[in-house]
């Protein structure tokens, strides 16, 4: 995943900018105000025995997954000296969706380690300014990474190489009107819109033109893993620029044969053990019973935990699978918020050949497809010297649509395909068959379904803070809860030591999340919408009763009779009617 948004607005002024992101945390925090002005957290006495007759394992804090999110809250409550905590994890490891896999062989027959998941440090940092986690840790642990050079491109149609960069140019110029757009929607407290909407509105059309589409799909699909249409105008501005303003507007890609997730293990070995036993790999959790006094959690092989207090730090993609069974059922204030947000796919599909038949001094190389938006639109080199020299291993990105449709076919469909696209893109070369092809299937992974969330079209801040609220004593953290850094790592991370800090804090420790407080989130039970019932009316072109009752049906509260397509009558029951 690569900078989107932020690539096109290089240009809007810096004062700008740092205004959008102060008004943006300004805004977050009047908001909270607005609903909760007192609110404070008050220590809950912890209730030692909530199930008292119980064989279960019992601890204090459990942390439900062991990627960035539930690593760091651990790492929280290690740090205010909660040490009685247990880490539930499906996988064998830590690191969840930063995960590698061996490929491919180098000359001398070993494997490559590449990254099926995350792989950028998104947005570094510079000296003197605040500094993304996540490039701190990989400066402490040694990691290995490379600059990747987003202007290193060539573009490609299917006649062979063609030159649109100029696209690229007119796309920066209407981007900063777009950002600014984006801005006074939200200091104005407008209705949002779609980013495809605000695209619109800046002056970028695609025009049915390939070419464009492809330039739309690189800055925009390519990074929320989702359509512009899909996409809220004000908060994929907002999320890219606290990236890659507020700390910097560069990418550093992961090559350490260690893997992505080895600063997180270092992180990791600060406060746990090797084969620590508070680390339960293996374990896949399939229920949670909560209260305002405690927490039990059951898995699968039918052992189970008590705890005073749990976070739950499964992806978005999970919780909307329902993969995990709640008790009570989750209220529908949280379940809205879950079923709201949208959790994309974004897969990188890993080719080896026995020689570099591609530009050698290129990066990337951008696909526009004649007939297909986001058809194996983009190719990156890992062969280039600071990623894997001499390795020959080419890897194509396809997200969202064509992430699903790949995966539901096999190894060999893909492989056809995307041979055939190279072909169009080399005409001219004799292009071998690969000597290793591989691709990971997110979508239908359980322990994720997707790869990571993002924030849909008209979706309010209140509702996005129904999904970081606490329900009892159940926490939640991860990328998707992060109304600042959605979808990054480095939004798993500040929730992670958000959640874990709050927890302590219900647990008599000093309180060190500052304003954001500890204890219960805020939450909001009712969101309402912005037209009232009495707007419904002829004014608004709305005259007609939208709740219109049916002969003989006076009785229900209201019913629309529509037809279905088979011609028969179906009836549709409105229990709302005012
Ligand atoms: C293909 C891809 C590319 C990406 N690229 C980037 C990038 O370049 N830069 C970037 O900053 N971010 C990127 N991301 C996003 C980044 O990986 C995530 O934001 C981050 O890893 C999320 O961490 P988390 O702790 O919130 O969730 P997770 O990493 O999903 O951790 C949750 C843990 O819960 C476990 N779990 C799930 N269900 C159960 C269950 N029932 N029982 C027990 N355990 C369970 C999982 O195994 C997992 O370990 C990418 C993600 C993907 C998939």
């Amino acid at each position: 995943m690569c900078g989107y948004i932020y690539l096109m607005v290089v240009a809007a002024t810096t004062s700008y900018i740092y205004s959008l992101i102060m008004l943006s945390k300004a805004t977050v925090t009047l908001l909270v105000a607005a609903v909760a002005p007192a609110h404070a957290y008050t220590a809950r006495p912890v209730n030692s025995t909530p199930y008292s007759n119980s064989t279960c394992r019992r601890t204090t804090v459990a942390v439900l997954g062991a990627g960035v999110a539930g690593i760091t809250a651990a790492q929280a409550l290690a740090n205010q000296s909660i040490t009685d905590f247990l880490i539930l994890e499906y996988n064998e490891q830590v690191g969840g969706r930063m995960r590698h896999t061996n490929f491919g062989a180098d000359a001398a027959g070993n494997p490559y380690v590449v990254e099926l998941g995350a792989n950028w440090i998104s947005g570094t940092g510079t000296p003197n300014g605040p500094e993304n986690p996540v490039w701190t840790f990989a400066k402490q642990s040694n990691l290995t990474s490379t600059y990747s050079n987003l202007s290193n491109i060539a573009t490609y149609d299917e006649t062979g190489a063609s030159d649109y960069m100029d696209l690229f140019d007119e796309w920066d110029e209407k981007a900063t009107t777009a950002e600014q757009l984006a801005g006074t929607i939200l200091t104005e407290n407008r209705q949002d819109m779609s980013y495809r909407a605000l695209e619109s509105l800046s002056g970028w059309k695609n025009k049915r033109d390939p070419k464009r589409e492809a330039i739309e799909w690189w800055i925009v699909d390519w990074d929320a893993a989702a359509r512009p249409e899909e996409l809220s105008a004000v908060f994929s501005t907002t999320a890219s620029n606290l990236t890659y303003y507020q700390f910097k507007d560069e990418d550093f890609m992961s090559v350490d044969q260690r893997g992505y997730n080895w600063w997180l293990k270092h992180e990791a070995a600060k406060f746990l053990q090797p084969n620590d036993r508070r680390l339960l790999f293996n374990t896949t959790v399939k229920a949670v019973e909560y209260s305002d006094s405690g927490v039990k959690v059951t898995n699968t092989d039918g052992s189970c935990v008590e705890a005073d207090y749990a976070i739950c730090t499964f992806s978005l993609g999970v919780l909307q699978e329902e993969v995990v069974e709640f008790t009570p059922t989750l209220p529908d204030w949280k379940k809205t918020s879950i079923e709201t947000f949208g959790i994309g796919t974004y897969t990188k599909i890993f080719m080896q050949f026995n020689e570099t038949f591609w530009p050698a001094d290129k990066e990337y190389f951008l696909y526009a497809d004649p007939t297909t938006r986001g058809y194996y639109p983009q190719f990156q080199s890992l062969s280039l010297d600071g990623f894997l020299p001499g390795s020959n291993i080419l890897f194509a990105t396809v997200v969202g649509e064509q992430s699903q449709r790949i995966e539901a076919q096999s190894d060999e469909e893909t492989q056809a395909e995307v041979m055939a696209v190279l072909g169009q893109m080399f005409p001219n070369t004799t292009i071998p068959e690969p000597t290793a092809f591989m691709y990971p299937r997110w979508a239908h992974n359980p322990w994720t379904y997707g790869s990571y969330s993002f924030w849909p079209a008209g979706t309010t801040l209140e509702m996005h803070q129904n999904l970081r609220a606490n329900v009892d004593r159940l926490f939640f953290a991860g990328e998707a809860t992060s109304a600042e850094y959605y979808g990054y790592l480095h939004g798993a991370w500040f929730e992670g030591q958000e959640a874990g800090r709050r927890v302590a804090g219900a647990l008599g420790k000093e309180c060190l999340n500052g304003e954001s407080g500890c204890g219960d989130h805020v939450r909001y039970e009712v969101l309402k919408g912005t037209t009232d019932r009495a707007e419904y009316n002829a004014y608004n072109g709305m005259g007609a009763d939208p709740f219109f009752v049916s002969e003989g049906d006076e009785e229900d509260v209201g019913t629309i009779t529509r037809r279905s397509l088979k011609g028969k009558h179906k009836k549709r029951h409105w229990r709302g009617r005012v």
